[in-house]
């Protein structure tokens, strides 16, 4: 039924990004929850995961485990620093205390707004791994990239950046999401094909550096407008493994959807 491919399990992650006091995360959890129990959903066919924000993590976890939900949790960013005097950071072993499993790198609002470059994601997707929490990397290009037709020789070159000293035995925790931003809270969802192309770049490249067996199992995820209605098309491409979800997962209705892609038609527009 629902995993197209053995090796890889597909995820769906919720980015809440700045959005939802603690008691509207946990409202949303609790929906999300519970349509999706309703469904019967196989949380080990789809992973299911919900990122909000720092300050609603605990209040996310405490739900989760006394629930005992399948539903996991993360966080949006985090410090590449472990400890001492970085105000305002948040360390990778805050976030494994509050049970978090994966957490976003290199998100292309962090890069523009925080002015994040290849260095930091670097260094912070290897405070995830020193912390045994699974980094989720964001790459993509912008819209004059894209107008160039460089995306893919862009989007790899962030990739290869962010994997800088790496190892082969970690990357089966590394999880890459291509979000172009020309697609991120635009309505312009990249077409199946445009996200194959780039997902499938990012395995090769991950193949070349790493070998065939390692880039088979790592889960490449598109993001940038996907909803329930355009979600099916992006999941039939081989190379696709998931989604990383913005303003759609926010609505447990339609997030939920997103999550049971499989039982959705592929529809021509998408
Ligand atoms: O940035 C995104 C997820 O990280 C995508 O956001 P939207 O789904 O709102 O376009």
């Amino acid at each position: 039924m629902a995993t197209k491919r053995a090796e890889r399990t597909p995820l769906m992650a919720g980015n809440w990004k700045m959005n939802l006091d603690h008691r509207e995360a946990v409202h949303l959890v609790q929906k999300l929850a519970w349509i999706l129990q309703d469904k019967k959903h196989d949380f080990d066919a789809v992973e299911v995961v919900v990122l909000p924000s720092f300050t609603n993590i605990r209040s996310v976890q405490t739900l989760i485990d006394g629930d005992r939900l399948r539903i996991r949790h993360g966080a949006q960013d985090l410090s590449p620093h472990d400890k001492g005097a970085y105000t305002g950071d948040v360390s990778g072993a805050m976030l494994a205390k509050l049970g978090c499993s994966y957490v976003v790198v290199g998100h292309s609002e962090r890069r523009q707004h925080h002015r994040e470059d290849d260095t930091i994601v670097n260094a912070k997707l290897q405070a995830a791994l020193r912390h045994g929490i699974r980094p989720i990397l964001c790459v993509g290009e912008g819209l004059d990239v894209r107008k160039e037709g460089r995306h893919v020789e862009y989007t790899v070159g962030q990739v290869q950046a962010a994997l800088d000293g790496v190892k082969a035995e970690q990357m089966s925790d590394v999880v890459i999401a291509y979000e172009p931003v020309w697609a991120i809270g635009t309505g312009e969802v990249a077409t199946p094909d445009d996200a194959q192309e780039v997902c499938a770049a990012i395995r090769k490249v991950v193949g070349d550096r790493f070998g065939d067996d390692v880039a088979r199992g790592v889960r490449v995820l598109y993001g940038g407008s996907v909803k329930a209605s355009n979600v099916a098309g992006i999941m039939a491409k081989p190379d696709v493994d998931g989604a990383l979800v913005g303003g759609a997962s926010l609505d447990p209705e339609e997030f939920a959807g997103i999550c049971r892609y499989y039982d959705l038609p592929i529809l021509p527009s998408a």
